[in-house]
């Protein structure tokens, strides 16, 4: 870096500290947890604010320039303080879906919360971000469909339950191994990533399993606003967990919940509930790990054949009990965390 950047860098690093206090009128974080403060510059005494103006009003403007100026009023660096608002445009919240272990659920669960939050009226963008085994296509019965582009940039696919998606499974052919190294792999996922998403409210991303390019790519590039991790209820399946709660403790990332996936068995002849994985080891690692414990999804025969046969938005309208309600629980959850972040 520079040193004109280093010291651009610290005066910013500088003056978001000094308006640390100052909390963003729409959602009640501060203005910097919130991404409302965009950039600040302090050159030749003069500081400057870029702020986002989405949702403000021109009282809540007026009072955000107010708080700032007045904190930096006693000052002796600051002479004049400036202020621009910008109408940025809406960029959705990014969920990432994260799992140590492949297998363990993880298409399943960003299927299902795309399709739920959906059915509650949201605005839902879908990502697969398993570039070498992509399952979304098939999951949302969207293999058909293929992807066009306006320039650079990718148009999603809109699915037959509205949600927009796009998965290498669109893209390559299903016949041929994808068998890139992962600069390559990387930058497909950008590209995915950077599709125009600005109709969505709301982004789940399907990492592929484990801590890798695409999760470094991830969190470095693309800053989710959060991570759901979910892994089966046995040892083996929770150490890799632990080591993808590792890797986006390690990044800042904020970790919204661990869910346990395949907790439990009812058997549909005689009713008696086996676990064939073990039971509760996730909500035990949860709590060691001091992260939320997002509940228990079982293991339903309904699930999987709704989920391989491109039906799962079907099966997860009936959810008055077993992986459906499960599903549906998680999902209410996560629209109301989508609402809190403002
Ligand atoms: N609660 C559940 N009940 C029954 N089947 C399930 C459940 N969750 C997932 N499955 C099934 O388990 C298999 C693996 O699930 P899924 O593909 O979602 O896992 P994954 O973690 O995304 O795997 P990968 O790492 O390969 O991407 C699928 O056939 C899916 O239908």
């Amino acid at each position: 870096m520079a040193d004109q950047d280093r010291n651009a860098a610290s005066e910013e690093a500088y003056l978001f500290d000094k308006i640390r206090s100052v909390s963003d009128p729409v959602s009640g974080q501060s203005l910097i947890e919130s991404k409302r403060l965009m950039a600040a510059e302090l050159k030749e005494s003069n500081a400057r604010f870029v702020i986002r103006a989405n949702g403000l009003t021109a009282e809540q403007r007026a009072l955000l320039e107010k708080q700032i100026s007045d904190l930096l009023q006693a000052d002796p660096s600051v002479a004049k303080t400036y202020f621009t608002f910008v109408l940025s445009k809406p960029k959705p919240k990014i969920i990432a879906v994260a799992s140590g272990k492949g297998g363990v659920g993880k298409s399943t669960l960003s299927a299902a919360l795309a399709l739920l939050l959906k059915q509650k009226g949201r605005r839902v963008g879908l990502v697969d971000a398993d570039i070498y085994g992509p399952s979304q296509a098939l999951l949302m019965g969207a293999k058909q469909q293929s992807v066009a582009a306006v320039g650079d940039q990718l148009r999603p696919v809109v699915t037959a339950d509205g949600i927009a998606m796009l998965s290498m499974g669109q893209i390559a052919d299903p016949n041929q191994a994808i068998a890139w190294r992962g600069p390559k792999i990387a930058g497909a996922f950008n590209q995915l990533m950077a599709a125009d998403w600005s109709e969505c409210d709301v982004l789940i991303v399907d990492l592929p399993p484990g801590t890798g390019d695409i999760q470094l790519s991830m969190v470095r590039e693309h800053k989710p606003d959060g991570v759901l991790i979910i892994s089966t209820p046995q040892d083996m399946a929770l150490i890799d967990a632990k080591r993808a709660v590792d890797l986006f403790r390690k990044t800042e990332t904020p970790i919204i919940g661990l869910i346990e996936n395949m907790a439990g068995y009812q058997c549909p002849h005689c009713g008696e509930i086996s676990d064939p994985f073990g039971a509760g080891g996730a909500e035990l690692a949860a709590a060691d790990m001091g992260i939320d414990f997002w509940g228990y999804i079982p293991l339903g025969l309904n699930i999987r054949l709704a989920a391989d046969s491109g039906h799962l938005g079907d099966c997860l309208k009936d959810s008055a009990e077993g992986a459906a309600a499960a599903f549906s629980k998680i999902a209410e959850r996560l629209g109301v965390w989508v609402d809190q972040q403002g």
